[in-house]
């Protein structure tokens, strides 16, 4: 039997424990399954309440079961449902149940996807959205992946495939007269028109994409300085927990600690790194080199200067980059007067939580400009943009060939379609498809 066609299930909830666990079973023995261990088949997607039990391992749990015959089911094939008590034994006892069933295995990643993109379900960018929506971690990235997931920019692609598919007609009906000149030329015309009028659209779209992308991937903020500024207490208090050691010893820190934060629905990444000094430890140097390099790649930092101390000036101790630098005044409870000098940003007690609020309320406003503002996230992978931008220019290349003859606005209007179909997913070759879905998590 073909892998395809294989019944295969999964755990669909997470680790166990957890109070209810789900476990899906997708594939034309879904149907038998539940017979079997249900005793009978539940009406139609409805909630029902049984007693599990296996002819040879006797009662398994007190369950919840579902029935969504196909295609009406998420992956269009026979789908079961079982929603049982999280508990590991319990889970065992059921996948032992299910093992024992001929022609059911475990599935792969993100095989029930590929079964929902394979039925036409999801195109393969509702697909990444649904990827995207199980890994978003705030509210924006939520709305964002919703956005794809819901076919935001594969109804666009679709679209735009539709009427290079039209333009295209005109100009093969234009070539099979070509014979009679102004036919030909009125047909052409208005294809080349309707071409470059899509050409403008998908730049607009490519334009207005903004930073989606950065939203999925969050913006990294890292926090560095000379020893004992307080880098580690600024961490603990953004993080409001203690995830590095503080101490009034210089060179406390050494490996980069990351936390990631929810700012007003952007995420960051916030890390802490080891002072920045010349030093003798060749551990310490690892974490000095550490970072330095971290910080070269952050997208912010937090320069920390100690207040009560001479201020360190960045530019000597961090690796040239275009990361913008912050410079921030610490300890400004250990000083009478805390005048802000020329470039220094704020100034702050990370002990007391002076200028905390201020601090945070920058943050964010650097966020929304990194992130853009508005909801115009079309485009939100390279994988996206690299396929759109050639279409784009294969469509503004279209004009151009009308000079060599139509079977070139010909070719370059088919190329252009054939790339919104590899972002769709209608054209692609295997090993992109299963470079997609093995980033998924098991059970979806
Ligand atoms: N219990 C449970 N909850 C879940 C899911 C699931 O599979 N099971 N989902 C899984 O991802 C998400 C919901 N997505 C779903 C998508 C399509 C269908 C479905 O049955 N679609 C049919 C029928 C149309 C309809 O009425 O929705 C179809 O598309 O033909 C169900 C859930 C989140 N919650
Ligand atoms: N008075 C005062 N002390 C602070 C403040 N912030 C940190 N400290 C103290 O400064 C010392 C160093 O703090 P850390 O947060 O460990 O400094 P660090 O920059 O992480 O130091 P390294 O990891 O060694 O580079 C500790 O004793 C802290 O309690 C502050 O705002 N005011
Ligand atoms: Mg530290």
């Amino acid at each position: 039997m073909h892998p395809r066609d294989q019944t295969i299930y999964a755990l669909s909830s997470g680790r166990p424990p957890t109070a209810i666990a789900i476990v899906r079973v997708s594939g034309p023995l879904a149907g038998q399954v539940l017979e079997c261990l249900a005793k009978k088949l539940p009406a139609p997607r409805l909630a029902t309440h049984v007693l599990l039990f296996d002819e040879k391992l006797g009662p398994i749990d007190d369950a919840v079961v579902l029935w969504f015959p196909g295609p009406a089911s998420a992956t269009g094939e026979d789908v079961a449902e079982f929603h049982i008590h999280g508990g590991r034994a319990v889970l065992a006892s059921l996948f032992g149940a299910l093992a024992a069933i001929d022609g059911l295995r475990l599935a792969e990643p993100g095989e029930f996807t590929r079964r929902a993109f394979e039925n036409g379900k999801l195109d393969l960018t509702e697909a990444e959205g649904l990827d995207d929506l199980i890994h978003a971690d705030t509210d924006r990235q939520r709305r964002q992946a919703l956005r794809q997931l819901k076919g935001l920019l594969g109804d666009r692609a679709r679209n735009w495939r539709q009427q290079i598919i039209e333009a295209l007609a005109l100009v093969e009906v234009g070539i099979d007269f070509s014979d009679e000149g102004d036919v030909s030329a009125e047909l052409l015309a208005p294809a080349l028109a309707k071409a470059s009028a899509l050409h403008r659209e998908i730049e607009d779209a490519l334009a207005a994409q903004g930073r989606s992308e950065r939203l999925r991937d969050g913006l990294v903020v890292a926090i560095a300085g000379q020893p004992n500024v307080g880098k580690s207490t600024l961490m603990n208090q953004l993080a409001r927990r203690d995830v590095a050691i503080v101490s009034p010893h210089a060179g406390t820190t050494r490996d980069v600690i990351e936390v990631q934060l929810d700012l007003d629905g952007y995420p960051v990444t916030i890390i802490d790194t080891a002072g920045i000094r010349e030093t003798a430890d060749p551990v310490e140097e690892e974490g000095v080199r550490r970072a330095r390099a971290r910080a070269a790649e952050a997208d912010l930092v937090l320069w920390l200067v100690d207040s009560s101390a001479e201020a360190s000036n960045p530019e000597q101790w961090l690796t040239e980059s275009e990361t913008p630098v912050w410079v921030i005044r610490n300890k400004v409870d250990l000083v009478q007067t805390a005048s802000a000098g020329p470039d220094l940003l704020i100034a702050i007690s990370a002990e007391r939580g002076d200028g905390l609020a201020q601090l945070l309320a920058l943050l964010v406003d650097f966020a929304g400009r990194y992130f853009g503002s508005g909801e115009a996230g079309l485009i939100t992978r390279e994988r996206q943009r690299l396929l759109l931008r050639s279409t784009s220019d294969l469509l503004q290349h279209a004009a151009a060939s009308a000079e060599q003859g139509e079977e070139f606005v010909a070719e370059d209007m088919r190329a252009a379609a054939q790339q919104l179909g590899r972002l769709l997913g209608r054209v692609d070759v295997e090993d992109i498809l299963d470079s997609i879905f093995r980033d998924f998590c098991i059970g979806k």
